[in-house]
């Protein structure tokens, strides 16, 4: 792979950008009512930025080239992905933006929250920790993380908007002394070397144009004896690049979920060595025996639900529900209330959610490899 180039960061230009699409819409209550409250002008600015990677590149035809010129946006593609995605986000699934295992009779935001107190107990998370969550997005995780574990966390994030709307919910939840958020590119970190006692990243480190590029920067912050714990995003050993099937799965899941590269798990187990760290546990979480796969809610199984409380949530992210409120977006789009792209963004996190389930039931992909691995304390 070619060398990765770095975003030059701007953060006056970013939080400008933020303030003309997102105005006061973080204030909203909940995504929908936050979605119909954008500038248009802007939104559409943040369609075609987005999708200028994507429209008309097909996997068939996919090339190093097309693939290396997302690696070298990978920030710009990113932050306009969530600037276009947060809100579906969080009327479709919460404030914690990653999948999980689900045990059997286990609510969704019950098994959401044990898979965060499970990556902060496999890192032995304390409450005298200085700890960095890398790619924080709304702060769900790094909420439930500080209740579980007490550890004083800081979320880095490089989406204005994702900032503004953790912070506030961090402030609602009494949650400020304890947990702050601040803005960055995760590939460039600010933070002197050896400031963290730990660092995680659940579904977040998939963003970055090269995965030994983000672990040596998470390397760098952590003090020699530190702990990363990763849920990563991997494609498995069963994928096969050359297979035009699985290609397409791959893109349809980068496409959607706003990925300038996806790895392979050999790839990633290769980066964290590289970076010099000493693996303590790596496991792919999805081969776990649980009685439901990590992707039945976007499948839609309803089977699944345990609880009368998860119904309206599950039933958003089935096809049918999706497809539904798909449909009324677009027409609200058509009707000029809701900005242009709304419908296009809503119909590539579709592909996502058809990929993810694909990718899941072939297993060729997993949202959950697993690692945690130690800074050794003569580094
Ligand atoms: C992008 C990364 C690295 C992590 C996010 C993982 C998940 C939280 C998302 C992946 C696909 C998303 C979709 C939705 C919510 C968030 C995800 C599951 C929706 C259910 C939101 C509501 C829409 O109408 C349909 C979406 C399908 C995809």
């Amino acid at each position: 792979m070619s060398p990765i180039a770095l975003e030059q960061e701007d953060h006056q230009r970013d939080a400008a950008f933020n303030k003309a699409m997102h105005g006061k819409s973080s204030q909203a209550q909940g995504g929908m009512a936050a979605m119909l409250r954008k500038d248009k002008a802007a939104q559409q600015a943040a369609v075609d930025e987005y999708f200028k990677h994507w429209d008309n590149k097909a996997a068939e035809e996919e090339t190093e080239e097309t693939r290396k010129a997302r690696r070298d946006e990978y920030a710009t593609l990113t932050r306009h992905y969530y600037n276009l995605a947060t809100d579906l986000y969080e009327y479709g699934w919460g404030q914690s933006f990653h999948f999980c295992r689900f045990a059997y009779g286990e609510p969704f935001y019950q098994a959401i929250a044990r898979h965060e107190h499970y990556l902060a107990h496999m890192m032995g998370l304390r409450d005298d920790m200085r700890v960095l969550d890398v790619g924080c997005g709304v702060g769900g995780p790094a909420r439930e993380i500080v209740k579980f574990s007490g550890a004083n966390v800081i979320g880095l994030n490089n989406n204005d908007y994702q900032i503004e709307r953790a912070t506030r919910y961090a402030e609602k939840e009494g949650l400020s002394h304890k947990l702050k958020f601040t803005k960055g590119d995760f590939m460039q970190m600010k933070f002197p070397e050896n400031s963290f006692d730990a660092v995680y990243a659940i579904e977040a480190t998939v963003h970055a144009p090269s995965l030994e590029g983000i672990y040596s920067q998470i390397f760098r912050v952590l003090k020699p004896g530190g702990v990363f714990g990763v849920y990563e995003w991997l494609m498995t050993d069963q994928y096969d690049n050359d297979n035009p099937h699985h290609r397409e799965v791959r893109l349809g899941i980068e496409i959607g979920d706003g990925i300038s590269n996806m790895e392979k798990i050999e790839v990633a187990l290769a980066a964290m060595k590289a970076a010099g760290f000493e693996m303590i546990h790596h496991e792919d979480l999805a081969e776990r025996d649980d009685p439901m796969p990590w992707y039945w809610p976007l499948a839609g199984e309803l089977k699944n639900i345990s609880s009368i409380y998860d119904i309206p949530t599950v039933i958003r992210m089935t096809k049918v529900g999706r497809g539904l409120v798909h449909r009324f977006v677009g027409a609200l789009e058509w009707i000029g209330l809701a900005p242009k792209g709304t419908q296009k963004t809503a119909d590539s996190l579709a592909l996502a959610a058809d990929c993810l389930v694909a990718g899941g039931r072939e297993k060729l992909f997993t949202p959950m490899y697993l690692m945690v691995a130690r800074k050794p304390l003569d580094a």
